[in-house]
């Protein structure tokens, strides 16, 4: 029995190795800017201290609108269904995939934005429905590892990316690198599209029920009005008391009342305090202490990856960014192998503030190896693998720490604070990296800066996960470092702890 629904052992193969390959694609065209870092200055015609910003704009804009979207996926989906969402999600990505290649072929820096806000806004919904399908199929057996596996696989676009598209620009020019990427996002986005709209292979598989079919079939089972429940469950929100009733009831459908209240007599703004107010005593500590983490881990990860190459080519290789660029793929490639594994770990050990606090601490030593140290950079840049991999343990601890209905929203809540920080760092970045321009030695002080600030935010991280696991053990009776926690414990968890406070 697996997740919402059960699968025979192929079925099972058949929708993780299906799921896992929605994102290698995106992967793949998000770190092209990366990969051309050294070589997009010329061409975009830029001075040194705008070029910055620049490329750190295709990233913050990326992320963006994914402060607030990926919040309403989850809504979007249970209103038009799996194939139609992917649908939209794709159009997106290859309609900003497009329009960034455009931009970069006519060098205009503001089509290249535009571009990239709209592939965003796909890419980042892809994630979100991925999450989404994974835990609707997978929760409460090997989730750990379905969602690891899918991360692994996005992984190896990346790892592509590293590899491919410097040379292809080298071969036949930047814009050529660019639409690459655009053409492995249309292949890709065609073959997932294909089964479900060729006769052939549609599959029911893939697919969770939209909502207007769990109203039918939560109608028909119980014949309890919608509305009752979504203000019964307003009210539990509000008073702590009534807990065992109103779970019962909620337990029972898939919708929640942030995204269906339509019915509700209330105005916008009263929708929207309740909803905020039901996220506030619903959502425990860890789960904000883990998207802390979260934020920061791949607030050094992806900056980090886009100066690499030339921070790493100009202080180790005489300018070479080539190999430099090349040593990156590295870490992307031990996700692809270790990421699974360390999916199976988890799920069989737990464990997860460990790995958390030695994400940031290898993070760290890592960091001060590159800054520091003359060692080469191969030794600093394999041991960044460990805690790319480790951060990947994130996110199976979102179904563990929230009750089942509210595990879609805890997901995009997740991703929208990751994208607040992937909005965030990637300008500060900038302007450290541009703030040290005038001093001797210029480029390379600006890099020595954005270390300090990687180097800083990995403190940071360590502090708050020692308080994770804290927490965890003090409040929580260690639900992190424990195996697989049925939702119903978690349930009861919760409305032991709403009790004793
Ligand atoms: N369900 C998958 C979550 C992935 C989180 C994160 N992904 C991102 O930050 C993406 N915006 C793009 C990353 C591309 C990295 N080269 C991740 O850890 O990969």
């Amino acid at each position: 029995m697996q997740g919402n629904v059960s699968l025979s052992k192929w079925q099972t193969i058949f929708c993780i190795a299906n799921l896992a390959m929605l994102l290698p694609g995106v992967y793949y065209a998000y770190d092209i800017p990366a990969s051309l870092y050294a070589v997009l200055q010329n061409e975009l015609g830029s001075n040194d201290e705008e070029y910055e910003y620049q490329m750190q704009l295709m990233y913050a804009l990326y992320s963006f609108p994914n402060i607030i979207l990926p919040v309403g996926v989850g809504a979007v989906m249970d209103r038009l269904g799996t194939p139609k969402s992917i649908t939209v999600v794709f159009f997106f990505v290859i309609l900003g995939q497009i329009l960034t290649s455009l931009g970069v072929a006519n060098k205009s820096f503001y089509i290249i934005l535009t571009g990239r806000t709209i592939f965003g806004i796909g890419g980042e919904s892809v994630n979100i429905v991925q999450g989404n399908l994974s835990s609707y199929f997978f929760n409460g057996s090997f989730l750990s590892f379905v969602l690891a596996f899918n991360t692994s696989v996005a992984r190896a676009g990346s790892v592509a990316n590293d590899l491919l598209t410097r040379r292809i620009q080298m071969a036949y020019g930047s814009a050529f690198a660019f639409w690459v990427g655009t053409l492995i996002c249309a292949v890709a986005s065609a073959l997932w599209l294909a089964r479900f709209y060729s006769k052939m292979s549609r599959n029911q598989l893939l697919q969770i029920p939209t909502n207007s079919q769990a109203h039918v079939e939560y109608q028909n089972e119980s014949q309890v009005n919608l509305t009752e429940q979504v203000e019964a469950r307003m009210k539990h929100s509000s008073s702590n008391s009534s807990t065992e009733n109103i779970d019962e009831k909620g337990m029972q459908t898939v919708i929640l009342p942030v995204f269906d209240d339509t019915r509700m007599d209330m105005s916008i703004r009263q929708k929207a305090f309740q909803n905020i107010k039901y996220v506030y005593q619903n959502f425990p500590l860890p789960f904000w202490l883990i998207c802390a983490d979260l934020l920061i881990f791949n607030g050094i990860m992806i900056p980090f990856n886009l100066i690499q190459s030339s921070f790493v080519g100009d202080k180790f290789f005489g300018g070479d960014d080539v190999t430099a660029k090349g040593l990156m793929s590295i870490p992307n490639t031990a996700c692809v192998f270790l990421g699974p594994l360390i999916g199976i770990i988890q799920d069989k050990k737990g464990n997860l503030p460990f790995y958390l606090i030695a994400c940031g601490g290898l993070y760290f030593i890592s960091h001060s190896l590159l800054t520091f140290s003359n060692m080469p950079p191969i030794i600093a840049i394999s041991l960044l693998s460990f805690p790319y991999v480790f951060q990947l343990t994130v996110w199976p601890c979102i179904p563990k720490l929230l009750q089942e209905k509210d595990v879609s929203l805890g997901f995009g809540i997740a991703t929208a604070i990751m994208n607040l920080g992937l909005f965030l760092v990637p300008i500060i970045v900038a302007w450290v990296g541009t703030s040290a321009s005038d001093l001797k030695n210029g480029q390379m002080k600006s890099f020595y800066n954005q270390e300090y600030l990687f180097l800083s935010m990995a403190f940071l991280s360590i502090i708050i996960s020692i308080i994770l696991f804290d927490v965890d053990k003090r409040r929580f009776a260690s639900i992190l470092s424990n195996v697989k926690i049925e939702d119903k414990d978690t349930v009861e968890l919760h409305s032991s702890i709403s009790k004793e406070s």
